[in-house]
């Protein structure tokens, strides 16, 4: 018989980003770096999608050292998306953090602290572990009731089997509290982590296919499991090292993390800087630094500036970037979106959103979003998809889009309409040009 122990584990699970670029799932090249027209939640832009597509491959071979990629192009045309893109292309589990590059300049941290924190976001570490489990078909829980209640802590036995033999575990409080929240029954196949004491139901056995009337079509039969009740398994998780970092700050929480015998192989990952004319000279010069630690990430930085002052001096440089920095990028541009992609791209936005919209209405986008910006026809679905559910209709017509275009401005009627009332607004030039320097009349009154 086998004793079980649990020690306490906590689970790192990482909020998944459901927004604007959740329809992109990758780059959407074929195996010759050519892009699709459409693929992967991706449309058009062919030439920066290759470009990036040509970084990737330059990852994978390790021969990326040193540079970093900046996206280049004016605002609405994919850069975040192309790097959302090559994050995904990397693989599921390849770290990923975004930041915009004002996000630096916090009260609580230095700017070269948060930037290092940003680049310990995205450099993973993935952690390899054999850890003990026990795996097997549940022939019976049973659970001793103490004779006076409360009197002493629970306790019980668990009796297993695979194909080929059959055990029976001593249970103390904790695992029976365990197998509780999972509901484990008798005919369940499980794991449980030896060293946590983690059960995790895999499915039922096909043995009790017959009660499948009884519990419903979500159940998932899976095949008693054969050999040995006790296995070594390998288990990889995907860490970051900023993560780690968490973890560790906590009590025994390296502990948590480490179980069994580990070996650590390094992941690639993404940190991608948006608006990154935002950073000052000094963060620029430990940028150029960061990047030849042979740990660093890929560094993608985007920008949609042209020839601006580097913050923190009086000099101008393209995009704000100094240009020791700037001859270490290897720089992709986007170009402006056609009506034809305008109207995939929010084809694919509609589909993302579960948005089921008439022929018609999408051509009105389309046309709205190449007067306006794609930024603004992509909000309006969801806006449209609300009047059209208000109206109690299924599918969203003209009239929804219609209507919330006529409820929110774009940037252009938004300009125009501060045009015509602006003497009614604080600091408006309007009240300058009046005398007043500052502004304060405008302020008071
Ligand atoms: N080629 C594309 N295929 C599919 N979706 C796209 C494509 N380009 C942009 N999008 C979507 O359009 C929206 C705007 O694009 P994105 O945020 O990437 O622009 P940006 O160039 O980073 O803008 P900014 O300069 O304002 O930061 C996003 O929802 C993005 O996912």
């Amino acid at each position: 018989m086998a004793d079980l122990k649990l020690s306490e584990t906590r689970d790192l699970t990482r909020i998944e980003r459901i927004g604007a670029h959740s329809h992109i799932r990758g780059l959407g090249l074929d195996s010759a770096l050519e892009p699709r027209a459409v693929s992967e939640g991706m449309v058009g832009q062919t030439s920066a999608r290759k470009a990036a597509g040509v970084i990737l491959q330059m990852i994978k071979e390790g021969r990326i050292a040193g540079r970093a990629v900046l996206i280049a192009g004016q605002p609405g045309t994919g850069k975040t998306a192309i790097a959302m893109g090559m994050a995904k292309s990397l693989g599921l589990e390849t770290p990923f953090a975004m930041i915009s590059a004002s996000e630096i300049f916090s009260l609580e941290m230095s700017k070269t602290e948060a930037l290092m924190q940003s680049f310990r976001k995205a450099i993973g570490v993935r952690i390899k572990e054999e850890t003990e489990v026990i795996e097997g078909e549940v022939v019976e829980v049973q659970i001793d009731r103490p004779a006076v209640a409360g009197a002493a802590l629970k306790t019980g036995k668990l009796t297993m089997k695979t194909t080929e033999m059959e055990g029976v575990y001593d249970l103390g409080a904790k695992m029976i509290e365990s197998l509780g929240k999972e509901k484990v029954q008798s005919g369940d196949v499980i794991a449980i982590d030896k060293p946590s004491g983690k059960v995790t139901k895999l499915g039922r056995s096909f043995s009790r296919s017959r009660d499948y009337d009884a519990i419903g079509p979500q159940v998932r039969f899976v095949q008693c499991p054969d050999g040995e009740l006790q296995k070594r398994k390998e288990i990889v998780h995907c860490v970051t090292l900023h993560e780690i970092d968490v973890i560790n700050s906590r009590t025994q929480g390296f502990l948590a993390l480490f179980t069994g015998d580990t070996g650590e192989i390094r992941a690639e990952g993404v940190l991608f800087i948006d608006e990154v004319h935002m950073l000052d000279i000094e963060c620029f010069s430990f940028l150029n630094r960061a990047l030849e630690n042979e740990m660093a990430p890929i560094v993608v930085v985007a920008t949609n500036r042209g020839i601006t002052t580097i913050r923190g001096t009086n000099y101008k440089s393209p995009h704000g970037i100094p240009i020791d920095l700037l001859d270490r990028l290897l720089i992709i541009t986007t170009q402006p979106y056609t009506k034809d992609d305008i109207g995939k791209i929010l084809d694919i936005r509609c589909q993302e959103e579960d948005v089921e919209m008439a022929e018609e209405a999408k051509a009105l986008l389309t046309h709205i979003g190449v007067e306006t910006s794609l930024r603004y026809a992509i909000h309006l679905i969801t806006a449209a998809a609300l009047a059209c559910q208000k109206r109690k209709g299924k599918v969203v017509e003209n009239e929804d889009i219609t209507r919330v275009y006529n409820l929110f401005l774009d940037v252009k009627r938004s300009t125009q309409y501060l045009m015509e009332y602006q003497e009614q607004y604080m600091f408006s030039e309007a009240s300058i040009g009046d005398g007043d320097e500052d502004g304060t009349n405008a302020m008071l009154s």
